[in-house]
């Protein structure tokens, strides 16, 4: 997005990682990242150059927030900054949002962007949707206007629980749909995941306090549709990789980047263990990662359990 032509800072730690990335992740052979960007656009390494934006995206990867939040703050951000968090993840043990932890460190009013937003067709000028929260409309209804452009139409919601835990607990079904494909399971074992995955992301969201509806809407089914479908995704490449042989650590490894599934589901198995709500997918994508079970005893154990009625919100 060229955000309309307002004059936009890219920070990163480091500009020479951002021409790789650009020239890696986006398949485009330019030289440099300017090339890639609109004119308004500028790459920086010196965070200082950000500190007077009057609005202010972050897109780290969850388990970078804190340290990110803590930097923004001690480089002195001006407290007028909207800020807006992009990053879809749940801190373990603290199972703190990011909108959270970026509250903890910065004065500043605190939004949210989410939804099925992979970057890769969004530099290309394709059509996506997304959503961006805030508890005062009427800065939703600003910042909507101000980053919509014709290939991103944006929604207003005022449920950032619902939008940040939605957008975090997909992840974890990303991963199981990789896992499936991995597998060679086939279709209906995927559609399966999608759609209890779904039911499984409702009754943790509401022991959470996030609306039901935000589940059903582009934060939530959206999201988990196309990070269980889509070539782009890192996550359900991480379950393939892992359905297929590799460590976690090695399928990690091979991205080069996050794949916010793997802290995510130790949060989200850790919440929903908290809240005591009824997550078989969730728990078996835990027992994956973190307990060495193996892929094919975990799915076969998700269809073994006793019949029953299909529920979704109850518990
Ligand atoms: N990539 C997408 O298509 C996409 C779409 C929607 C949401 N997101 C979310 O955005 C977040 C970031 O994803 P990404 O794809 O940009 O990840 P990424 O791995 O490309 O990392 C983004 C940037 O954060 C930097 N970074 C990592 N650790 C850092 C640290 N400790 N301090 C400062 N900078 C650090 C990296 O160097 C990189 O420049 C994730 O939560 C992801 O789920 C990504
Ligand atoms: O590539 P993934 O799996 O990290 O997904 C990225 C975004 O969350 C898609 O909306």
């Amino acid at each position: 997005a060229s955000f309309s032509g307002d004059e936009v800072v890219l920070w990163t730690r480091s500009v020479e990682q951002a021409r790789t990335l650009a020239e890696t992740r986006m398949g485009m052979h330019a030289a440099c990242p300017d090339h890639l960007l609109p004119d308004n656009v500028r790459v920086t390494a010196d965070l200082r150059e950000t500190l007077d934006a009057d609005l202010v995206l972050v897109v780290v990867p969850s388990v970078a927030m804190r340290s990110v939040a803590a930097m923004l703050r001690d480089a002195g951000l001006s407290e007028k900054s909207v800020v807006l968090s992009c990053t879809k993840g749940i801190e373990k043990d603290s199972l703190l949002r990011m909108s959270e932890i970026l509250r903890e460190y910065l004065p500043n009013t605190v939004g949210v962007l989410s939804g099925p937003n992979h970057a890769e067709d969004i530099c290309l000028g394709l059509p996506s949707a997304t959503l961006v929260g805030f508890e005062e409309e009427e800065i939703s209804a600003a910042v909507q206007r101000r980053l919509a452009s014709p290939s991103f139409r944006i929604y207003s919601s005022s449920d950032l629980v619902g939008m940040e835990l939605g957008g975090s607990i997909k992840n974890v079904f990303a991963i199981g749909a990789g896992i499936c494909d991995g597998l060679g399971l086939g279709d209906n074992a995927k559609a399966a995941m999608v759609t209890r995955g779904l039911a499984e992301m409702t009754r943790i969201g509401l022991a959470y306090g996030g609306k039901a509806e935000t589940f059903m809407g582009l934060s939530g089914m959206g999201d988990l549709i196309v990070t269980c479908y889509s070539k782009h995704s890192r996550n359900l490449q991480v379950g393939r990789l892992v359905a297929e042989g590799k460590s976690v650590e090695e399928a990690v490894a091979s991205l080069g980047m996050v794949a916010e599934g793997v802290p995510n589901t130790l949060s989200i198995y850790q919440m929903s263990r908290k809240a005591n709500a009824r997550t078989p997918i969730v728990d078996v994508i835990y027992g994956i990662l973190y307990e060495g079970k193996y892929p094919l005893c975990g799915l076969q154990e998700l269809m073994d359990r006793a019949l029953c009625a299909e529920r979704i919100a109850d518990n």
